[in-house]
């Protein structure tokens, strides 16, 4: 199974939200990260063939998806940013009516409500209203009504957003328990709802994919690594020219600076493990931002 987007392009009058996409993908947690704007919604709209694209293709296993329509949608479930529900009704019912509108027999839709519920742990509350849920709760039941038709292909945008930390680790818990053999693609601009589920890692930037392949593929790929100096405070400020600082630590006269550079920006300073959040500040850095590769 795979679902191929060729050469894809979106504009909006002078804007170009998405710029010649080309990626092929194939089962397994896909993170679709980038900064607000960065054009992730409205590559999805077109993945889930809401949207037309202005230029490219979207392909499900060879076949044009705009073609095959309905069958595509049938094998489709999506969680948009601000998916609507009804907040008097209860989980039972809002999912049997979700169930109705895909045209889901109703013998199968019962089982299928009862297995979801329970594996988005919403099993107890199911006869509780949603107005009484909390963010966390209601985005469980997003990915609940997405999972309904039992989907090949699972698509979520910022499904995060909103949740407090314990409900992100338990959202990445249930999406890791998914069965292997979807195509997830979980957009978000926070490098921690991806870095440890995701099996590649999309990271796009102004339309444009900038790069994409596993954590450890993507931080290869950059042309710097990470060193930590333990330096005084009047001359802390000077390693600001030569790289970019990710954390510094003021203790007593002294600072730790944690800093992204090609090499050791001084003797004392010492490697440190690069990680996906190191790559992210990397790709966004502003060009503003007084950055020379050592
Ligand atoms: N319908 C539209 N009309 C005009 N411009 C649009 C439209 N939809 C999106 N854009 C623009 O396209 C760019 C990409 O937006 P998009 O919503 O796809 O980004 P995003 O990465 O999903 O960001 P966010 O997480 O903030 O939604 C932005 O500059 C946005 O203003």
């Amino acid at each position: 199974m795979e679902l191929n987007l060729l050469d894809l392009t979106k504009e909006f009058s002078d804007i170009k939200a998405v710029d010649h996409i080309s990626i092929n993908l194939r089962p397994g947690i896909i993170g679709l990260l980038g900064e607000n704007g960065a054009g992730k919604t409205t590559l999805i709209r077109m993945m889930t063939s809401l949207m037309k694209p202005s230029t490219g293709k979207i392909l499900f296993n060879d076949q044009d998806i705009y073609k095959l329509n309905e069958e595509y949608r049938n094998v489709l479930g999506y969680l948009p940013q601000d998916f609507g529900y009804y907040p008097d009704l209860n989980p039972l019912d809002y999912l049997g009516y979700i169930a109705s509108i895909k045209a889901i027999q109703p013998s199968v839709a019962k089982r299928r409500i009862k297995d979801l519920l329970q594996a988005v742990s919403l099993w107890e509350v199911r006869k509780k209203k949603i107005k009484k849920f909390s963010g966390g709760m209601i985005q469980r039941l997003g990915i609940a009504q997405a999972l309904l038709n039992d989907p090949k292909i699972l698509i979520l945008d910022e499904p995060t957003s909103g949740l407090d930390p314990e409900e992100r680790y338990r959202f990445r818990q249930l999406l890791s328990s998914l069965a292997s053999d979807k195509i997830i693609l979980l957009s978000t601009h926070i490098v921690s709802d991806v870095e440890h589920i995701a099996d590649q890692i999309i990271l796009m930037h102004k339309g444009k994919i900038l790069d994409s392949g596993s954590v450890d593929e993507l931080i290869q790929n950059i042309p710097v690594r990470a060193w930590k100096i333990k330096t005084d405070l009047t001359k802390a400020s000077s390693f600001k020219l030569n790289g970019l600082i990710t954390s510094s630590n003021k203790t007593g006269d002294n600072e730790v600076i944690r800093i992204l550079c090609k090499d050791a920006p001084d003797s004392e300073a010492v490697p440190d493990e690069c990680t996906l959040e190191d790559v992210f500040l990397f790709y966004n850095r502003k060009k503003s931002e007084p950055y020379v590769i050592l």
